[in-house]
């Protein structure tokens, strides 16, 4: 039921071609805007609290990465996030490093009490941290937790009010209801930076050509998995991160409905 839904979203996003406006950090933001465009989006990056409310109303979904936030760009935020919310376009959060530095975690318990968020994307301890959870994220890398990942999932996300996207060795989405994971995947995703960012891009395509967020959510997760899987195989045995980055991005740009549903393992 879900697959069928979600083999639908790669002809729409194609067909729709969404406007995603991304308030992202600096370190992948070029990866990200190139995922947008792999997937059949179109990104946009603006930033000036002068614009953001006005860039909002051309887009379809919006990305709030916390990446390397400061107190301008996290203004901004709140207002792109406000106007998204207005409109009722799909808001994907991703709280990177959240759970690291005091600063990003009280940013982002301030963030969810100004704005709707529709989707929560982030690693485990990211997401653990967000919902009050004693994390250990590494700078933006993921450390141990203490709950599994099922039920930090169906509880971000019942607590959020959200879809929570949780990235790792299994990919867990909830909406508070259901759980779906996916299996898909390959180290070599943790040794490059970017793929969960890019992430949030995938989803917020998919989110802008569709009311069904948890489908979508799961579409762009999976996207990214499974793309990172594939590009595994297509390199050879003397290439390393720089070839496999480059192949991933060729995957993402590849990924259809047929390849989707054929390599996809949905649990
Ligand atoms: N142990 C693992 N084995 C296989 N795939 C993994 C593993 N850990 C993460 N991944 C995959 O890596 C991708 C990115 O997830 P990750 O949890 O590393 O995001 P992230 O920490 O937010 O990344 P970044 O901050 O660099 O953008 C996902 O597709 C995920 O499935
Ligand atoms: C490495 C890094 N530092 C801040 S944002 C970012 C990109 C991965 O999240
Ligand atoms: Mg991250």
């Amino acid at each position: 039921m879900i697959k069928q839904e979600i083999k639908d979203l790669f002809l729409k996003v194609k067909n729709q071609n969404p406007l995603v406006h991304h308030i992202t950090n600096n370190v992948t933001i070029n990866d990200c805007a190139n995922a947008t465009l792999a997937i059949g989006g179109s990104p946009v990056m603006a930033t000036s609290i002068e614009e953001v409310a006005d860039m909002v109303k051309l887009a379809n979904a919006l990305v709030i990465n916390f990446g390397t936030i400061d107190d301008e760009t996290y203004a901004s935020m709140v207002r792109a996030g406000q106007a998204a919310n207005k409109k009722g376009i799909p808001v994907i959060f991703d709280p990177v490093g959240v759970g690291a530095t005091p600063f990003r975690t009280n940013r982002a318990k301030d963030f969810l009490e100004h704005v709707n968020v529709s989707i929560v994307r982030g690693n485990a301890s990211e997401v653990f941290a967000l919902i009050g959870g004693e994390a250990s994220t590494r700078g933006v890398d993921s450390g141990t937790l203490s709950i599994s990942v099922r039920d930090l999932a169906k509880n971000a996300a019942a607590k959020l009010q959200t879809i929570a996207v949780i990235s790792g060795e299994l990919d867990t989405i909830s909406n508070g209801n259901q759980i779906v994971q996916i299996e898909n995947g390959d180290i070599l995703l943790t040794r490059i930076t970017g793929t969960g960012c890019m992430t949030a891009s995938l989803i917020a395509c998919f989110s802008g050509v569709t009311e069904d967020w948890f489908s979508a959510a799961i579409a762009g997760m999976s996207v990214m998995s499974l793309a990172g899987e594939r590009a595994r195989k297509a390199i050879q045995d003397n290439e390393g991160i720089g070839t496999y980055r480059m192949k991933l991005m060729d995957e993402i740009f590849l990924m259809d409905n047929q390849i989707w549903a054929e390599g996809v393992r949905l649990l």
